[in-house]
């Protein structure tokens, strides 16, 4: 009976959101939008070369109607919202395609004589704003680094102009909030500028100095926005800053690739989210992970964490590269040296991760990976704080012990020491666990066979980490203490 619960648990726990936003006709052609807006950037403003830019003043008029014939040539069927998009100023607020010179070359193109019937921007009101966004990001970033203060520089001397041009503004802006209209291509490239949420780490234990939301405000309007949409349109950051070498695992929830790093030639594992997290509550139930890994930090015997990224409705986690999991070796016959080996490296784990004040709760062979030799604890999905202060989401139901199928959560370390003794126990069998209800009842019980071959000693140790009783198995602490080990202690 226990064993149908601890599958009804662990499928409660694998129910992650499938609801489908149903993303609007607006949204879509905000889509659009942006794919011709990289189209017109990439291909046809890179033709301008930067070294032999004119200046504003000087751009010859013959450039400007060639340009301006590109353009057309390009959008010649785009409507009156998406010219809006492209003219609008809001096209310069995004650090990622802001080209001062380009603001130049359209001042050649002399837009304002442009009597077409595109609707002025209603954001314009927000120049300044959005003015300091595009100073931030060319002295950000170390591409533009060589030509950002000259550009600041500039722009100090436009101030009057900008400021000109707000006044002049007002009234058609006042105009705009009566009709309550707002630009949706505003709304995207504002969220685009802006950073991410800023969300309190809730795996970290003395977390009241960064408990502060500097970003609280901004993100209260963009916080939904930015996780679905960015990285669409061609903008995928993995493809950018990846190179996708070959699959190497897949669980119940992510696919895990072997990728290499563009900008610095080493080799990573990255993490991806099979399913779409569409829902905020499925986005923050897949960032515990990285929240669990990030506020936990370096240990040897756990694998590194990195970074990680939403992109496409999908969590992207980048990790170190580990060689395979645990679990090919279930096949093998593993040698009692072996066995103390890994043994002693994911207890001196979970002697870390205990510490920090976290469960793991999913210890199996599967999340452990071996790099070189060395076993890391891998997989932190069901990592929970041992204080009982966030949601428990108990992993495999095979390697549970009896008292978390009973919803006891008051041992929750000792809920990591029973599950190693079942993932040790299974190398020692050299098959894996199957899910049948007598096997999974000894288990439960510490009702362990005797394991021919090996020492009663390491036999006796499997047994008290399967205790049934929690307080009667060792802590983490106690069984790296254990003389057995002094075999392996070098
Ligand atoms: N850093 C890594 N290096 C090498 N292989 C890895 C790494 N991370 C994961 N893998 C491989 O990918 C598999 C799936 O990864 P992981 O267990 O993290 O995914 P999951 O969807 O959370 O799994 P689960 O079904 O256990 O919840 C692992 O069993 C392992 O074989
Ligand atoms: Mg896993």
């Amino acid at each position: 009976m226990f064993e149908k619960k601890g599958r009804t648990l662990l499928a409660k726990r694998k129910t992650l959101g499938t609801i489908k936003t149903i993303r609007t006709k607006k949204v879509r052609k905000m889509e659009g939008t942006l794919e011709r807006h990289s189209l017109l950037q990439f291909g046809q403003f890179s033709k301008l070369s930067f070294d032999n830019r004119p200046s504003s003043s000087n751009v010859a008029s013959s450039d400007s109607s060639e340009l301006r014939s590109q353009l057309v040539s390009v959008d010649a069927d785009a409507d009156c919202g998406e010219k809006e998009f492209i003219l609008s100023q809001d096209f310069f607020c995004t650090p990622d395609y802001i080209t001062p010179d380009n603001q130049n070359l359209m001042n050649g193109l002399d837009i304002i004589k442009d009597h077409s019937p595109c609707p002025r921007s209603p954001v314009k009101l927000n120049t300044v704003k959005s003015k300091r966004c595009r100073q931030e990001s060319f002295t950000l970033n170390p591409l533009n680094s060589s030509w950002s203060s000259k550009h600041r520089v500039d722009e100090q001397e436009n101030d009057d102009i900008e400021t000109d041009e707000i006044m002049v503004d007002k009234p058609q802006a006042n105009q705009t909030e009566r009709n309550g209209y707002v630009s949706q291509t505003a709304v995207a490239l504002r969220c685009r500028a802006m950073p991410p949420p800023c969300l309190k780490n809730p795996y970290v234990m003395n977390a009241s100095e960064i408990s502060t939301d500097p970003f609280g405000y901004q993100r209260s309007k963009c916080a939904s926005f930015l996780p679905s949409n960015m990285g669409g349109n061609g903008l995928s950051r993995y493809l950018t800053d990846f190179h996708e070498i070959q699959q190497i695992g897949a669980g119940h929830f992510s696919r895990v690739f072997k990728v290499l790093k563009r900008i610095d030639g080493c080799l990573y594992a990255v993490k991806c989210s099979t399913r779409k997290l569409y829902l905020d509550s499925d986005r923050r139930k897949a960032m515990m992970e990285v929240q669990a890994l990030a506020a936990l930090g370096f240990h040897e015997n756990v694998v590194g964490y990195y970074n990680s990224w939403f992109e496409n409705e999908q969590l992207y986690i980048q990790l170190e590269l580990c060689d395979h999991s645990l679990s090919k070796k279930s096949s093998l016959k593993v040698s009692e040296r072996e066995i103390l080996v890994i043994m002693h490296q994911i207890a001196k784990a979970l002697q870390f991760v205990h510490e920090k004040g976290i469960a793991h709760l999913d210890v199996k062979p599967e999340n452990i990976y071996i790099k070189n030799g060395v076993c890391k604890l891998g997989d932190f999905g069901c990592a929970t704080r041992l204080d009982k202060s966030l949601p428990v989401e108990e992993g495999d139901a095979r390697y549970m012990p009896q008292e978390i199928l009973n919803e006891d959560y008051e041992h929750l370390d000792k809920v990591d020491i029973f599950s190693l003794g079942v993932t040790v126990y299974e190398l020692i069998r050299g098959s894996p666990l199957t899910e049948s209800r007598n096997q999974s009842l000894n288990i439960k019980e510490g009702k362990l066979p005797l394991l021919p071959g090996h020492s009663l000693q390491l036999q006796q140790l499997l047994k008290s980490m399967m205790d049934r009783d929690p307080t009667r198995r060792p802590s983490a602490r106690e069984l790296l203490d254990h003389p057995m080990f002094d075999r392996i202690r070098g």
